[in-house]
């Protein structure tokens, strides 16, 4: 893959964001503006338009209050041609095309963008599905394979949760067969991904000036030799709880910082230094399969107080061909400054940024 550049966003009905369009510049592009004056939204839109994806269950929460439809567009360069991605919204559809065909997530490249927010602390701090989501998110991009598995893994797992709460017995050996099967292939993608993981949060957990050692691994609730001897030791408890409780949908990716778990023994500042060093690994990661970096989005790194990490995600921001910055002040050394206010976007001259 070429480099990917994001050379204009669209907006209309997004949040609070008034309709029009933005053109980004390479480098860092910095937007500041007060609370609530839709930064937030903005990269929430980028990253919607760049990916195909958001993390937001109820679509229409996207779409502005009173509204029925919103709609995202991205213009990207990549390689010396033009494409364009849109995404439409409505109440619970998303629709996409790419360059004017209907495509599917899958279509849009896949290590197009990375995105760096304060409530990443959930990784580390929430419970073991935000961070399965967060590997398993990542190694969908890394491999179109492993996402088509995980998505029958977990067709398979509702499909058999059926068969369980209607104490369909006689059918488990054929719903074990194929879960056993998708999941160990899931297991064994997660083991190989994750020695190359660890290695690239240790070094960002260590340039981001932690005393701490940090070491990723992976807590499996049970293991390919094992897998169908610990579905049929536990078919009992399964049925009666009427849900699958062995296999890769239970697992969870486990954060140790220096002796103990970062989720129960970090402090904030520890934990935000964490997730930081995983985001760090997510954009090294995405770079090494797709020969360029990321489009790489900084939500808010103002609320960082250590001035270790500002810093960081500062040079992190410089050091990416085309990065967008976002803070109640402005980014230093930005190639474009914008202000944010009540979901608009004004330029501000270089000037003007450094009175
Ligand atoms: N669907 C929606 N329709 C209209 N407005 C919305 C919608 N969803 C959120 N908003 C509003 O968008 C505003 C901007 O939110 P956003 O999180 O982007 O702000 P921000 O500039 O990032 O602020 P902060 O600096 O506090 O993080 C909020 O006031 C919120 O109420």
């Amino acid at each position: 893959m070429s480099l990917v550049l994001l050379s204009a966003l669209s907006t209309l009905n997004y949040r609070n964001l008034a309709p029009g369009t933005l053109e980004f510049p390479e480098g860092v592009t910095g937007i500041y503006g007060e609370n609530g004056a839709g930064k937030t939204n903005l990269l929430e839109a980028a990253y919607l338009a760049l990916t195909g994806q958001t993390d937001v269950s109820r679509l229409e929460q996207l779409v502005q209050l009173g509204e029925k439809e919103a709609y995202v567009r991205a213009d990207l360069q990549q390689g010396g041609s033009l494409s364009i991605q849109e995404v439409g919204l409505g109440r619970g559809r998303r629709q996409m095309k790419v360059d004017g065909i209907r495509s599917r997530t899958g279509d849009l490249p896949r290590g197009s963008a990375v995105w760096i927010r304060p409530e990443d602390s959930e990784l580390v701090f929430g419970s073991p599905s935000g961070r399965r989501t967060y590997l398993d998110s990542l190694l969908s991009r890394l491999s179109a394979r492993y996402g088509q598995q995980l998505s029958r893994y977990e067709r398979t797992v509702s499909q058999r949760n059926a068969a369980l709460r209607a104490g369909e017995n006689w059918a488990m050996h054929v719903w074990d067969e194929a879960l056993v099967k998708l999941g160990t292939d899931i297991m064994l993608f997660r083991r190989r991904a994750l020695s190359r993981l660890d290695e690239l949060a240790r070094e960002a957990n260590t340039a981001l000036g932690s005393r701490k050692s940090l070491v990723l691994t992976l807590s499996e609730s049970t293991a390919p030799e094992t897998y169908a001897a610990d579905l049929a030791g536990r078919r009992a408890e399964e049925l009666a709880r009427g849900s699958t409780v062995t296999g890769p949908h239970r697992d969870d990716l486990l954060l140790t910082l220096g002796d103990f778990p970062a989720s129960d023994f970090a402090s904030r500042g520890e934990g935000r230094t964490v997730a930081l060093a995983l985001r760090r690994a997510e954009l090294e990661l995405l770079a090494e399969k797709f020969g360029e970096k990321p489009v790489l989005l900084v939500d808010d790194f103002t609320a960082e107080l250590d001035p270790n990490r500002r810093q960081y995600l500062l040079d992190l921001a410089a050091s990416v061909p085309q990065a967008i910055v976002t803070g109640t002040e402005h980014a230093p050394g930005a190639a474009l400054t914008l202000r944010a206010s009540a979901g608009r976007f004004t330029q501000i001259e270089p000037q003007e940024v450094q009175a």
